[in-house]
């Protein structure tokens, strides 16, 4: 088994405010994990600190055995590790085509392997009958869709995944969590924020829960489910 990232006592203050407070924890190439917490709980801040967004106040961010703690967004892209973000950040005035292209090209330097690429990418998520629509006229699924793409298209090892469940249906849910067991067959880690419990539970190997900036509990989901502190803390009663 072999660790792909490690948070290390990982400390972010904001001025007075900790975000994140003393947080270690370590996923093993191939799992995912779900990570879940009340808003404000300072899961967005944490995969800010491990994509680079910023950096941390205190300690470490390992990933495959690279201490990336200070690294720029586009190092720690080109090491492997990529996201998506709760509000999708596509750009609108472009096609689907052109969105994953872009994100592709900073893997592939010849714009034909690039091409070819985007194409295997958008039809792993589901995109392929919207390849020339404009990202602004997708609707809230295939939004989400394409957020995972241009995240795939950068080939990474580790794949955040910021809150992908939000605002959809529950047929559209099942779907999404089908894209999900794919992406991890293909050998992708993922590290998901989560707040649809029942979607967390089922897909996650291990949850890790945060409370107020810090790591409340970790273990399979059933052991996080009979964690009396996460009970209260997070859920203030039963959590099925
Ligand atoms: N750039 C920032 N500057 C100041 N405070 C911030 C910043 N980013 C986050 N915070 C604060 O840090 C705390 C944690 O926020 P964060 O967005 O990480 O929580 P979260 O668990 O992702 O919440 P949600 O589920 O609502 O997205 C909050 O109190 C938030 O207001």
């Amino acid at each position: 088994m072999k660790v792909i990232l490690e948070m290390k006592h990982a400390t972010k203050k904001f001025g007075g405010l900790i975000a994140n407070e003393d947080i270690t924890f370590s996923i093993i190439e191939g799992e995912i994990i779900g990570m879940v917490g009340p808003n404000g709980a300072g899961k967005t801040t944490l995969f800010n600190s491990i994509s680079g967004t910023h950096s941390l106040t205190s300690g470490h961010v390992i990933f495959d055995g690279t201490d990336i703690t200070k690294k720029k967004p586009y190092e720690i892209c080109k090491l492997g590790i990529g996201r998506t973000f709760q509000i999708p950040q596509a750009l609108n005035e472009m096609s689907v085509f052109e969105n994953v292209l872009v994100a592709s090209l900073n893997r592939h330097q010849s714009i034909s392997a690039a091409k070819e690429h985007t194409k295997k990418v958008i039809a792993m998520c589901g995109l392929a009958s919207f390849i020339f629509m404009n990202a602004g006229d997708l609707n809230v699924m295939q939004k989400k869709r394409l957020e995972i793409a241009r995240a795939l298209a950068t080939e990474p090892k580790l794949l955040l995944l910021d809150e992908t469940m939000a605002g959809l249906s529950g047929v559209e849910r099942k779907e999404a969590i089908n894209l999900i067991q794919r992406i991890r067959i293909s050998g992708i880690t993922i590290l998901m924020i989560e707040h649809v419990m029942e979607v967390v539970m089922s897909v996650s190997d291990r949850v890790v829960v945060l409370s107020s900036g810090k790591l409340l509990a970790e273990g399979t989901p059933e052991e996080v489910t009979q964690n009396q502190q996460v009970i209260q803390a997070y859920l203030g009663g039963s959590v099925h």
